[in-house]
């Protein structure tokens, strides 16, 4: 019977460096996985999970309004799937986490979500609000603050490297505009 795993951190933590180890197992086995990300976060190229140590996969990319229990009913027609990788799941709507529930439920087929619980405000994004709920296993993946706590949040800073209070949940970045810290440097940042 398979599942529906939930893979969360904040940025920096493995989470694509995992998905990516996790695609190589499979392959060894001489099963197929299959990728996908986000269509809206093209930093390393679009069709590519890219880990910051170098590995590199292709991958298919999801948007908004793609139905991927469709999508992957046509991709299981064509060949057998072993298993379903998707990073970058934040991004996924509540329907398409739906839909990935009846690919585990009604295919059989392994399905491993990585990505961000909360935005840069600490609320949740939609795709790991309804990951969080249905889903059979959640697994934390951890990175650490500058402190030595585990980073559980993320800052969006802007252009002087200041911490910034409002804008848009989704903008596409890395380093240059986020950092993980711990709940309190958070506060901290934000002046709380
Ligand atoms: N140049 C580098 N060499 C080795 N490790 C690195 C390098 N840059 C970043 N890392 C490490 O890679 C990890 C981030 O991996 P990644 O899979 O991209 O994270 P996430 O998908 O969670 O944002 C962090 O632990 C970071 O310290
Ligand atoms: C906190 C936060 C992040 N994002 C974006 C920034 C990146 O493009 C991705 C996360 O990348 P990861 O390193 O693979 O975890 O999400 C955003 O749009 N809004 C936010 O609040
Ligand atoms: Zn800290």
């Amino acid at each position: 019977m398979a599942q529906m795993y939930f893979y969360y951190s904040a940025m920096n933590a493995g989470k694509s460096t995992t998905l990516l180890q996790s695609s190589f197992n499979y392959r060894e086995r001489g099963m197929t996985p299959i990728i996908f990300t986000a269509a809206i976060d093209d930093r390393f190229g679009k069709g590519k999970v890219s880990s910051r140590i170098g590995l590199q996969e292709d991958a298919e990319l999801f948007n908004s309004k793609d139905d991927l229990y469709q999508i992957l009913i046509n991709f299981s027609n064509a060949g057998k799937i072993d298993c379903v990788l998707i990073d970058e799941c934040q991004f996924l709507t509540k329907e398409q986490v739906y839909q990935l529930t009846e690919v585990v439920d009604k295919l059989d087929i392994p399905v491993l979500c990585y990505g961000l619980r909360t935005d840069f405000l600490g609320e949740l994004f939609e795709g790991s609000r309804y990951l969080l709920s249905w889903a059979d296993k959640l697994v934390e993946l951890k990175t650490i603050c500058h402190c030595g706590r585990k980073a559980n949040m993320v800052i969006r800073q802007d252009e002087a490297g200041n911490a910034i209070a409002d804008g848009n949940q989704v903008e596409i970045g890395g380093n240059d505009r986020y950092v993980s810290v711990c709940r309190l440097h958070y506060k901290e940042a934000l002046g709380r």
